[in-house]
């Protein structure tokens, strides 16, 4: 180790620097702050609806009229992204995912009502097919039920581009479908759209704390006793998630994720050190109802919600996509 940050102890004691709130403060590597957020949220068709999703305690399903509500009190708190998760009613379901590129779908129709209001306020949404699939699956699947890749890709360019027609500001794909990013890209630059983003969800693996989020968008119930292993990452692997970023960032990505957050802290520390390029996290809804669980039993505090997202930061994430996003922005706004 380097002179300069060793020293024995007595003629270094660590705990000095400790003993006192304001050196804490003023000697902490990493912290937190409101413009590291990203607030995703779930909506639903209606008109004054707030329903609570049973997994996700203080969570709710949306209609667009409270969404609106919803997105000036984040606009206000300075969040500088909100993700829009579409929960698609049965009847709009089917296997080619049709209503995925529906002009006037409830995710393209939200997108144009959130611009027109907050147009300050980043509008991102995700890209992938599974609330549109009769089968929960984030593809189009063949008759032995596997998904198939480049079929999906074209659907996912037709939903990208609607999207953008739409005024997002940020497209998601979430999918893992290989060349998806290239894909979508080259229509955007063709179709004029030269500076909608991508945040590619790069590292994203098949990954049992995505089942809240299933029930959330209704789609837990279709894909039963299935699992997304054909496409999402093996969680025993890290060497393949550089090679997924590689690729993400080599077709026109500009930012990238690694997903599921805490327990894969690991991942994200290695894509941040290799690429150098905006990395993001996102705390998924398995990783929100464990805390939110253990919170409402007691048996931690919420002080624990702080500490998870400041993990983050020191793991090299540039921005958290959390279902705390408001209440800890509230939080921090109160100097907390
Ligand atoms: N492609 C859909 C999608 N986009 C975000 C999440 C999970 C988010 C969460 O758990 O909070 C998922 C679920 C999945 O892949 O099954
Ligand atoms: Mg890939």
């Amino acid at each position: 180790m380097s002179p300069i940050i060793t020293g024995d102890f007595p003629q270094r004691r660590l705990r000095r620097l400790r003993a006192n709130d304001f050196s804490r403060r003023l000697v902490a590597e990493n912290s937190l702050t409101v413009n590291d957020l990203i607030y995703p949220v779930f909506i639903v068709e209606g008109k004054n609806v707030s329903e609570p999703i049973t997994s996700m305690p203080n969570v709710n399903r949306m209609s667009v009229d409270v969404l609106l509500k919803e997105a000036e009190q984040v606009a206000k708190l300075g969040i500088p992204v909100l993700s829009l998760f579409p929960a698609i009613d049965h009847s709009k379901k089917s296997l080619l995912a049709e209503e995925s590129y529906n002009e006037d779908g409830l995710v393209p129709r939200a997108v144009r009502a959130l611009k027109k209001a907050f147009p300050e306020l980043g509008i991102l949404t995700d890209i992938a097919l599974d609330p549109y699939t009769i089968h929960g699956q984030d593809g189009i699947i063949d008759d032995s039920g596997y998904v198939q890749n480049d079929i999906t890709v074209e659907t996912l360019i037709r939903q990208a581009m609607v999207h953008a027609q739409a005024g997002v500001d940020i497209i998601a794909p979430s999918d893992m479908m290989d060349g998806r990013i290239g894909g979508i890209r080259a229509e955007l630059e063709d179709s004029g759209f030269v500076n909608t983003q991508i945040m590619a969800y790069s590292a994203k693996y098949a990954s049992t704390f995505y089942g809240p989020f299933r029930d959330a968008v209704g789609s837990a119930t279709n894909i039963k006793g299935g699992n997304k292993k054909t496409y999402q990452l093996n969680p025993a692997n890290s060497r393949e998630a550089l090679q997924e970023v590689y690729q993400d960032l080599q077709e026109g990505a500009d930012m990238v994720m690694v997903k599921p957050g805490m327990p894969y802290l690991d991942i994200l520390r290695q894509v941040k050190d290799t690429f150098a390029v905006p990395t993001f996290a996102y705390q998924v809804s398995g990783e929100y109802a464990m805390l939110m669980a253990a919170i409402n039993n007691g048996w931690l505090t919420e002080a624990a919600i702080m500490e998870s997202l400041l993990c983050f930061k020191r793991a090299g994430a540039d921005g958290i996509l959390t279902y705390f996003a408001k209440q800890i922005a509230e939080q921090l706004q109160a100097g907390k």
